[in-house]
């Protein structure tokens, strides 16, 4: 197997504003394999974008060790680091502003890259009227930004941010400003790039939902990976034959290299966990519970006035959800 495309290791990263230190990213932990196409997710403040900015190589981390593409980031120089950002990686922003340059047409704005970088007009020509023929554009070349609807900016966005043919794209909320069917074609062109040209693709979202698009989702939480959700696409037949895509999710909580793992905030106010937690083994496992009479620091109460206190068997199927082997997934349908 080939050395994943990014080993993320006990990542640090401080802001330092006056007398304030805002700490971003806590020892955070993360491997992306090559022609992955995956999602981080996490609320706002989780530090999803100071991750993109270090793995982008726009930011350098106050400590740990990022390799991306077999370069160690951190032993780059400035002007390495510039060719890496041109060449190894590309970028898609929420605000496709970001990306292009308004007075250029679709075409001119995929091929100032190239431009920038050297390349012949007749070679910069071909690619980005291919490109724009993979994200569906083939005939909107010569159409100015204004003359093209916002799902149509994010898709020239896309083609400019492979112009340099990049190892790997970095998407941070491509699709926040766009509808949910808009959206959807933007994960298909993802998809189509990652088959196509073998292209790693990692997607930043606050949107838990993005996992339906994306085979492995990794969520941050406080500056650590905190859990991964794997999907499985599963065709099966119905009555009249026809076939259906059910995708199922299962979700682990993940160790880091000290076995440390975060319990979800959820989890810990179900099950009244404070402070310590006594972990009873079982035959095919390990569980967490509760110290009796310990004092819960966090702020919700056990359960909803309204709602029946969790049943035994619940306690179970949620408990078996940190287990990583055999653990259930949930099943929801497309
Ligand atoms: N340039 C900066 N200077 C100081 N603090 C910063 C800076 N950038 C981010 N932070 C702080 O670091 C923490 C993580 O921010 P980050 O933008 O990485 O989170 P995020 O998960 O991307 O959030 P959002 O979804 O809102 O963009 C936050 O507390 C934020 O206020």
């Amino acid at each position: 197997m080939s050395e994943p495309i990014i080993i993320c290791e006990n990542l640090v990263k401080i802001y330092k504003l006056a007398q304030v230190e805002v700490l971003a990213l806590q020892g955070l932990d993360l491997t992306v394999e090559r022609g992955e196409v995956m999602a981080l997710v996490g609320p706002s403040g989780s530090g999803k974008t100071s991750l993109m900015n270090v793995i982008g190589g726009l930011d350098r981390p106050t400590a740990g060790r990022v390799v991306v593409a077999g370069q160690e980031l951190l032993k780059l120089s400035d002007r390495q680091l510039n060719h890496y950002r041109r060449h190894v990686v590309g970028f898609v922003w929420q605000q496709v502003a970001r990306n292009l340059v308004p007075y250029l047409n679709a075409e001119q704005n995929v091929e100032l890259p190239m431009l920038m970088a050297g390349i012949k007009p007749a070679e910069r020509k071909a690619w980005a009227n291919e490109l724009l023929e993979v994200v569906g554009l083939g005939n909107r070349k010569k159409h100015k930004l204004a003359q093209l609807s916002g799902g149509e900016q994010q898709r020239v966005a896309i083609a400019v941010a492979l112009a340099n043919k990049p190892q790997l794209l970095l998407a941070d909320e491509p699709t926040g400003e766009l509808d949910s069917a808009t959206a959807k074609t933007i994960f298909d062109i993802f998809h189509k790039l990652n088959e196509m040209y073998g292209i790693t693709v990692v997607i930043v979202s606050h949107d838990p939902q993005i996992s339906r698009h994306v085979s492995r989702t990794v969520a941050i939480r406080d500056g650590k990976t905190s859990t991964e959700t794997l999907r499985q696409v599963v065709e099966t037949e119905k009555e009249d034959e026809a076939k259906e895509e059910q995708h199922h999710f299962i979700e682990y909580t993940v160790l880091d290299p000290a076995g440390r793992l975060q319990v979800p905030e959820e989890y810990r106010e179900l099950y009244r966990i404070g402070r310590r937690v006594i972990l009873e083994t079982l035959p095919d496992g390990i569980v967490i519970r509760p110290v009796p009479g310990e004092e819960v620091t966090t702020v919700q109460p056990l359960v909803d006035e309204d709602e029946p206190p969790p049943k035994k068997q619940n306690l179970v199927s949620r408990i078996r959800k940190f287990l990583p082997m055999g653990s259930k997934g949930e099943s929801e349908q497309k």
